[in-house]
């Protein structure tokens, strides 16, 4: 069973004097304790995607086309009903973690404001004046307690004295690991991860990485990877859903996916990974602009196999969904009955 299901979900931006269609029928499914990479191009809308989950896309400009976002069976576009799921069963890491915390106040005192309203020990329901909101002594001890016990965790020593100390004063992995840690402190059901490891070194990247794999087994929680490097998401995830401006276009469990890359975007994305010589190639064309984007499946102009009907309605799914999907009329390999 799903923990999230984003099924047919096509939204986009209006602007002054255009439209964005960002998303274009896009589908998505992760179940429990699942980690689930989502991987794509810089602008293929990862982020928007995320954002939607999250239910933090702009109120004036975003425009919900169609489609819908289940977590555990709540509508997480309807405010009212995903309200208190926010920050709670569902967390964020994200690119940046200096963009994400107070430069003016100490560590620890923000980690605390974070745990009065979304600690898992205080009652779920909307808080009246938050600013006036009281923070039980008791609940305050348990909640210090077992912030203690996350910061080591995700394996930041000295606790008590980082949690003294102001953002610039930590190094940028040692952010990210608050960032894991703060994500994980309301005992969530699902993090998602913005390309968490963005803003890091490579060694660091891959501690990083480990360090959510770990967590995400030892804690039974769900991630949701966003990241272009497909090298990081064969390192941690159990499967993957590839995304190309704006539309789905692949997803299988990960062994499945390396072994039978079937859509001609994913099997230009792997030709593109350096080889052994240390040569790269890229892939011909470039990205199309999203207020002006191509009808059916929007990899057609980049795509030697694509034929009529590519350019004018997009697949549907081929294979087993649950198991190894792909849209496309041309797929690489065949993966048995449309869906
Ligand atoms: N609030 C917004 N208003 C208008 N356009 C937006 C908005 N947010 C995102 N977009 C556009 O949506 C497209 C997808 O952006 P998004 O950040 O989701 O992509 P991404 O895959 O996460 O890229 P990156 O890896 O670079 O972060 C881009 O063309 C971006 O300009």
């Amino acid at each position: 069973m799903s923990l999230l299901s984003v099924t047919d979900l096509s939204l986009g931006f209006a602007g002054d004097r255009s439209f964005a269609h960002v998303l274009d029928g896009v589908n998505l499914s992760i179940g429990p304790g699942q980690i689930m990479g989502v991987v794509g191009e810089s602008g293929c809308g990862k982020t928007t995607l995320a954002r939607a989950i999250l239910g933090v896309l702009p109120a004036h400009s975003t425009r919900i086309r169609g489609g819908g976002i289940s977590f555990r069976g709540v509508d997480m576009l309807s405010p009212g009903a995903s309200a208190d799921l926010r920050g709670r069963a569902v967390t964020f890491v994200p690119q940046d973690p200096f963009s994400s915390l107070n430069p003016l106040f100490r560590i620890g005192d923000q980690i605390m404001d974070l745990m009065k309203f979304k600690s898992p020990r205080r009652k779920a329901g909307p808080v009246r004046f938050p600013l006036f909101a009281p923070y039980p002594r008791r609940r305050r001890k348990a909640d210090r307690a077992r912030l203690m016990e996350v910061l080591e965790q995700v394996q930041l020593p000295q606790p008590d004295r980082l949690l003294k100390k102001f953002p610039h004063e930590v190094s940028g992995g040692q952010r990210q690991r608050l960032m894991i840690a703060m994500a994980l402190l309301p005992e969530p059901d699902l993090i998602i991860a913005d390309e968490p490891t963005t803003a890091l070194d490579v060694t660091i990247q891959a501690q990083i990485l480990g360090l959510l794999r770990r967590l995400a087994n030892d804690n039974g929680v769900a991630v949701m990877l966003t990241t272009h490097d497909l090298g990081s998401a064969y390192e941690i995830c159990d499967a993957i859903t590839v995304m190309y401006a704006g539309q789905d276009v692949e997803a299988a469990p990960i062994d499945e996916f390396f072994a039978r890359p079937a859509h001609p975007y994913t099997n230009a994305l792997l030709a593109s990974l350096p080889s052994e010589d240390g040569s790269v190639s890229g892939i011909p064309g470039t990205v199309p602009s999203l207020t002006d984007a191509p009808a059916g499946c929007r990899f057609h102009p980049r795509c030697e196999r694509a034929t009529a009907e590519c350019r004018t309605v997009r697949p549907g799914v081929t294979g087993d969904p649950d198991r190894h999907g792909v849209r496309c009329y041309h797929p690489v390999q065949p993966l048995g009955a449309a869906a």
